[in-house]
């Protein structure tokens, strides 16, 4: 069995003997310290009975680290290439199932199989299996990455991944910060969330133009349950931070237009003491859930 061995040499050579190069349309900017691939694995802090997905396998250098510590691992590669020169990297590992494909089917879902494959991984395992996403992720698809995977059953109960910084401190952000928004909401809504390292380019080979995080997020289940309709929920938090200038009142007035009148709008926004002046952005976690909720049973009750 190879250990892929994670140097900008080794790689451009193991890319160069397969005459291939990195494709940068698919993020693909390898990591090149072994530390940092270890760093990865060791914050998911995995066991032999977990299911892990990973989407991006590249050469497969963090795959074989999964591979040695979960259960069972399902790793997707777009890149017809480098599925095939991972597949030979990962021979002889029967944890591991290497898919080729796209990991989305639009930007707003997964690519169908993935779930039922991560379930029956599960249903293999028993019921000790938990189910986590641990990946060094493609940077142009990680938010629909993560956001999809929140709206599956089962969700991920941890994810740890490479994204871009920017990304990062956007999903940690607090109110009333610049960074805060429908993401944020929509992430510690229904999980824990943390940076665990920033990452300058030198890492990578290539090198990116920004810098990366790795970041570590925790399913709260109990979250997840308070919310009574998650797609509503995604869908309306979104549309409060559609004009980030406008006052809160403004946005819910757009965003419930044909579904209720501003008198209803305003009583709604009276009763949990929101002002006119009011912005989403200075709103908590908690107040968002609250005032998403109290649209959602005056939009059954006005229907
Ligand atoms: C940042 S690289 C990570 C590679 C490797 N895991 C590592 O840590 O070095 C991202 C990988 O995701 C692949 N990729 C990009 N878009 C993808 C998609 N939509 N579905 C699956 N894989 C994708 C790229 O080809 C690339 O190999």
């Amino acid at each position: 069995m190879n250990q892929p061995r994670q140097t900008a040499s080794y790689l451009s050579k193991r890319l160069t003997e397969a005459g291939l190069r990195p494709v940068s349309k698919y993020g693909q900017n390898f990591l090149i310290d072994l530390n940092l691939v270890d760093l990865i694995a060791n914050s998911a802090e995995l066991r032999k009975t977990d299911v892990v997905l990973e989407i991006g396998t590249g050469v497969g250098s963090l795959t074989s680290r999964l591979s040695d510590a979960a259960g069972a691992v399902l790793s997707v590669e777009i890149d017809k290439n480098l599925h095939q020169l991972a597949s030979e990297e990962l021979a002889g590992r029967p944890n591991v199932k290497l898919l080729q494909g796209d990991a989305l089917r639009n930007k707003n879902s997964l690519r169908a199989d993935l779930i039922e494959l991560i379930t029956e991984a599960m249903q293999r395992i028993g019921s000790e299996a938990r189910f986590l996403l641990v990946a060094n992720l493609p940077y142009n698809v990680a938010t629909p990455i993560i956001s999809n995977l929140l709206h599956q059953s089962p969700a991920p109960d941890v994810m740890v991944v490479t994204i871009q910084k920017e990304l990062a401190e956007r999903i940690v952000a607090e109110p009333g910060t610049k960074d805060y928004g429908a993401l944020s909401i929509w992430i510690q809504s229904l999980c824990r969330a943390e940076i665990v390292r920033i990452l300058g380019p030198k890492v990578f080979w290539p090198r990116p133009k920004v810098d990366s995080a790795v970041i570590r997020l925790d399913l709260e289940p109990q979250r997840r349950d308070a919310i009574a309709d998650l797609d509503y929920f995604h869908q309306t938090v979104r549309a409060l931070f559609f004009h980030r200038r406008k006052f809160l009142r403004s946005n819910v007035i757009s965003a419930m237009k044909n579904r209720l009148s501003k008198p209803q709008v305003d009583e709604v926004l009276q009763s949990l003491g929101h002002g006119e002046t009011v912005r989403a952005e200075e709103l908590s976690v908690q107040q968002i859930q609250q005032l998403v909720e109290a649209l959602r049973i005056a939009e059954a009750n006005a229907g």
